[in-house]
């Protein structure tokens, strides 16, 4: 009743705003919208074009249903994660919003897109693993970004490979994904919308957390994930019991000063953590890292080249496959939401609820998740581009090679369909222009 309400009002608000400078008619006039690019728990994302000069974009439409925390930008009332970006937008390593639409159904927030660009996630899933190197050049990027969004009052709530997206030119890092974020206060929180297998033992054993603690012991799990190829615990009972067993096991040869960052990242009490301050000065962060372009000329890059090349062959069937979860080596984090914090259900510490897998057969690949977005990796013609960029790195040959190389995508690979989205905007654009009639008939 209270939502028929509100959604009557909303589109008694878009009667009396005639055109509002937000609806959809303005979207469409701004943006192309193009294929499917990801998919979560709470939206899904498309590329785009911005009409006027081109910019590739990224739109992700969440629905007004799914939104859990609102807050005020500029007087008006729209979906916490808006804010957040809103609220980091001058931090480097933040995805950048560039515009933001409201119609009935819900939201779409318009987004800067790397390109070619690649998921961390499936970054790592390409290699396996990633050289310590590596991981070193990512993760002080993120751990910076991290730290810089904490002094914009913004707590990310939700970090983790999946939400990082990597510019495959440059190696920079964007972190997205402020679906979970909140404003961060000194004061312990009692609700949680991220991932459970990053999230600390605190929020299992008494259902709360500190922002900045809760973040560090994320940045622990992305670490020794990034670095092992796995995650470090299986469920929730491993995370509240994995100190009582002593160090964690590395399945890599590693320096001792990356063990000893994620040992403090993933103290068990948190007033032992170490800070996001203690983080960015670590001596292992601190080390200059090797160049991108070094780093990406080994043979672990060209198996992910090689992987892509395969996985643009084939992009509808990997994306069939990671939808229904063939893939052994993917099981589930899943990101939750307020409904499942500890005690509105009845999975308590040892329970495994948060990653439903079968046991699989290699234990090495045993904690590998799946991610919950389906992220169609670069085509081959992007990595190519990217390799051909990296080769000839001056910014005008990087441009060149990617707008040819994107012409000659135009013309060859079919998009995928992106029905969902596409279904709710037809949808909004059928009422909007309902209201429009029933407008003229009111007036008449
Ligand atoms: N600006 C962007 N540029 C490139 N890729 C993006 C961008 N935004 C999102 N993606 C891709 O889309 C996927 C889904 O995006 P996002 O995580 O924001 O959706 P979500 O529904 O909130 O997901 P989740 O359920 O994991 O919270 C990401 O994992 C990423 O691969």
């Amino acid at each position: 009743m209270k939502k028929l309400a509100s959604l009557k009002f909303f589109n008694l608000k878009l009667l009396l705003n005639g055109e509002s400078s937000r609806g959809f008619s303005k979207f469409k006039k701004n943006y192309k919208l193009k294929a499917e690019l990801g998919r979560g728990g709470f939206g899904v994302v498309y590329r785009a074009v911005r009409i006027c000069d081109n910019t590739l974009v990224a739109v992700k439409f969440i629905e007004r249903n799914n939104v859990k925390e609102w807050a005020k930008l500029n007087g008006e009332q729209v979906p916490m994660e808006i804010c957040m970006l809103a609220k980091c937008s001058k931090v480097r390593g933040v995805i950048r919003l560039l515009d933001w639409y409201s119609i009935p159904e819900g939201f779409l927030i318009v987004m800067e897109r790397p390109y070619p660009c690649i998921d961390m996630f499936d970054f790592i899933k390409g290699q396996g693993k990633i050289s310590e190197e590596m991981a070193r050049f990512l993760f002080r990027q993120i751990a910076m970004t991290v730290h810089e969004c904490v002094q914009n009052r913004v707590l990310h709530r939700d970090l983790k490979d999946e939400n990082v997206v990597i510019d495959l030119v440059t190696g920079q890092t964007k972190l997205i994904d402020f679906g979970a974020a909140t404003l961060l206060r000194r004061s312990q929180y009692t609700d949680f919308q991220g991932t459970r297998l990053y999230c600390p033992p605190e929020w299992f054993l008494h259902s709360l957390y500190l922002g900045r603690e809760a973040a560090v012991w994320s940045l622990g799990v992305l670490l020794y994930n990034s670095l092992n190829g796995r995650l470090p615990f299986r469920n929730e009972k491993d995370i509240c019991t994995a100190h009582l067993l002593g160090p964690l096991p590395f399945f890599v040869p590693v320096s001792a000063e990356v063990k000893d960052l994620i040992s403090k990242c993933l103290a068990f009490d948190p007033f032992q953590r170490c800070t996001l301050d203690a983080i960015i000065n670590h001596p292992w962060v601190k080390q200059q890292p090797l160049s991108w372009e070094l780093l990406t000329k080994n043979k672990a890059q060209k198996k992910t080249s090689d992987k892509m090349e395969k996985s643009d062959d084939h992009i509808s069937e990997t994306l069939g496959e990671e939808q229904s979860g063939s893939d052994e080596d993917r099981s589930h984090p899943t990101t939750v939401s307020v409904s499942q914090i500890p005690g509105s259900s009845d999975e308590g510490v040892g329970s495994s609820a948060s990653c439903s897998n079968t046991p699989p057969k290699k234990q090495h690949k045993e904690y590998r998740m799946a991610k919950t977005s389906l992220l169609a990796p670069p085509t081959s013609i992007e990595m190519k581009a990217a390799v051909q960029a990296s080769k000839t790195p001056t910014q005008f040959n990087v441009h060149t090679a990617l707008k040819n190389q994107r012409q000659i995508k135009k013309h060859h690979s079919p998009q995928p369909p992106n029905s969902t989205v596409l279904t709710a905007l037809r949808r909004a654009m059928t009422r909007e222009a309902q209201n429009r009639i029933s407008g003229v008939f009111a007036h008449d």
